[in-house]
């Protein structure tokens, strides 16, 4: 049992529930996979095809085949989640869910007695494809926290920053998300949750958040002592809490874009000298991310706003540290997402996009402010960009559907955000077909879950490395972690990172695709097909 700081450190019990003890659910029979009790190494023949065009405008199509080696390592770290806004809706409701789940709660609602659970978790509420059973044929599916030896959420350990000093429990209460049947249940542990002093620049959030800060970091900007005073807090934190990983997110409010200024945040080493002469064009977002890359720690951005300015992005690279963001997808984009997807996959040539919501909690408040709601309105409009290009059929180069999105805080729905959207497209001779959805997303508990698969995809593919075999048949030396930019968490986010010059993939069940198959290459199985032959050919 880790130590119960109450010291207002912001450190938290953490129980390493038998939930968690690593017991895998299936074996690989194979003579590409091997399992040590430390590692499962696998070799994986990467199937892709080359595509040239021939000057007569045709296509030649070319099979291509990679062979990786991925090693896993399969001892389950004690895991630590730090999150940057703690004391916020998101922050104190995955805070207690956590809790509810490791303490296998149950509370009085109206509608009668609710239990804890991860709904809404890819990881934990989700199934994946094993294989098809030996005699019967018929599917075997297995909970996608099986794929791999990944973190139980009840084992995280909860700590992190807020410029509200509230405890968690006052923020839970100021937050309006969860049931008072519940929160009396958590209320006490909560209690002794306090948010660690963080930084704040007024200029990028909203003035109206002027009144919540409180718990502030001393010193000033133009140095490198917030970065240093971040990177310390981890330290302790990982210290105090016997832990072997930390994964860090923002979820703290989102913030004006960064202009991107040559000589400032173009490069790594320009950053950091920004950094050390307070450039007003840094962010508190850029700092943390900062002090994560050079603390070896996964940085997460769950905002829209460009954290990841070009320079942060080379320093993650330099130090082969994890960065992944931005902006949690969780429900009026991930269902836009999904239909678009299928709109466009269907041949329907969608004309116009509509996208209006309004919510009343304080993320509302802050992104009535428009250089807040700029990011915003950003992210959840580039969410179709892929699929539109993807077909040339419906749509001519540059063509594209109108897209507005709107957001209004209207204080009385609370968290409780009202999206309202029509998506209108023409159809066979003329025709249209027009989708109106009024969709209602808590988008707290739509969110958290959404923070503790950020957690576990980020913290599995820090212990997941690979070699390739070159075209001459000579493997690549020595193992390497993927990428520092983890496109691979595009599923649970908006605006997706990717490493630099490669597309970025927005159509929800690609990038849900993407994960389950890497999952699966790195225990030596082939992607998840669909093809079913097995029921066709016979
Ligand atoms: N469904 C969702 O809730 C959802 C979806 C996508 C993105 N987001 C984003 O997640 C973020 C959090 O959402 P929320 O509803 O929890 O908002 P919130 O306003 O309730 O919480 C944000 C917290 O961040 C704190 N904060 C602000 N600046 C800070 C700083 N520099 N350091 C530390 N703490 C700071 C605030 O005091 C507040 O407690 C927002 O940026 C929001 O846009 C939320
Ligand atoms: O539901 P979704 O589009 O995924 O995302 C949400 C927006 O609709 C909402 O306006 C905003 O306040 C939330 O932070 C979140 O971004």
């Amino acid at each position: 049992m880790a130590p119960h700081a109450d010291d207002g450190t912001g450190f938290t019990n953490g129980n390493s529930s038998a939930t968690s003890a690593n017991k895998d659910l299936f074996t690989v029979n194979s003579p590409n996979v091997t399992y040590t009790p430390s590692e499962i190494r696998s070799k994986y023949t990467y199937r892709t095809t080359l595509v040239e065009q021939s000057p007569d405008g045709k296509y030649v199509a070319t099979p291509k085949e990679t062979v990786y080696d991925f090693k896993v390592d399969r001892k389950v770290p004690k895991t630590g989640v730090m999150l940057v806004g703690w004391g916020g809706n998101n922050g104190s409701t995955v805070t207690a869910g956590i809790i509810a789940n490791r303490r296998g709660l149950a509370w009085e609602t109206r509608e009668g007695p609710r239990v804890a659970n991860y709904y809404g978790s890819v990881i934990m509420g989700s199934t994946i494809k094993l294989g098809t059973n030996a005699k019967t044929a018929k599917d075997v599916n297995i909970p996608f926290h099986d794929a791999l030896p990944m973190v139980h959420p009840n084992d995280l350990v909860l700590g992190g920053w807020d410029i509200s000093g509230l405890n968690l429990a006052d923020a839970m209460d100021r937050a309006a998300v969860l049931e008072p049947t519940l929160k009396a249940q958590v209320k006490k542990e909560m209690a002794s949750m306090v948010p660690l002093p963080s930084i704040y620049y007024p200029d990028f959030i909203a003035a109206n958040q002027e009144d919540r800060a409180n718990n502030l970091i001393p010193g000033s900007k133009a140095s490198m002592d917030h970065v240093e005073r971040i990177r310390k807090d981890i330290r302790d934190f990982k210290t105090m809490n016997a832990l072997d990983k930390v994964i860090v997110q923002w979820t703290a409010n989102t913030e004006r874009f960064a202009d991107i200024i040559h000589g400032v945040n173009d490069t790594s080493d320009n950053l950091l000298r920004a950094i050390e002469n307070g450039h007003e064009e840094v962010s508190p977002s850029t700092v943390f991310a900062v002090a994560c890359i050079l603390e070896g720690v996964p940085f997460i951005n769950g905002s829209p706003q460009n954290t990841f300015v070009p320079g942060a992005i080379e320093l993650a690279e330099k130090h082969n540290a994890f960065i992944g963001g931005d902006d949690f997808k969780s429900g009026q984009t991930k269902m836009k997402s999904a239909l678009v997807d299928f709109l466009i996959s269907a041949g329907i040539r969608l004309t116009s996009i509509a996208s209006y919501n309004h919510l009343g909690n304080n993320d509302g408040k802050n992104l009535s402010s428009q250089k807040q709601f700029r990011s915003k309105e950003i992210s959840k409009s580039n969410v179709v960009d892929d699929m539109v290009e993807a077909n040339t059929v419906l749509y001519k180069e540059g063509e594209h559907p109108d897209h507005t999105v709107v957001i209004k805080y209207m204080p009385a729905v609370g968290d409780n955000k009202r999206a309202l959207d029509e998506y209108y497209a023409e159809i066979f001779l003329g025709g249209h077909q027009t989708i109106s959805i009024f969709n209602v997303c808590e988008d707290s508990l739509l969110a958290s879950p959404l923070i503790i698969d950020l957690v576990l995809v980020a913290e599995m593919m820090t212990r997941i490395q690979w070699k390739a075999q070159s075209n001459d048949g000579a493997a690549t030396k020595e193992y390497k972690n993927f990428h520092s930019v983890l496109s691979i968490l595009s599923y649970m986010l908006k605006a997706p990172l990717t490493p630099p010059g490669t597309p970025v993939i927005n159509a929800l069940a690609k990038q849900r695709g993407a994960l389950t198959n890497i999952f699966r290459a790195c225990v030596g199985l082939e992607p998840e097909s669909d093809m079913t032959l097995e029921h066709k050919l016979f």
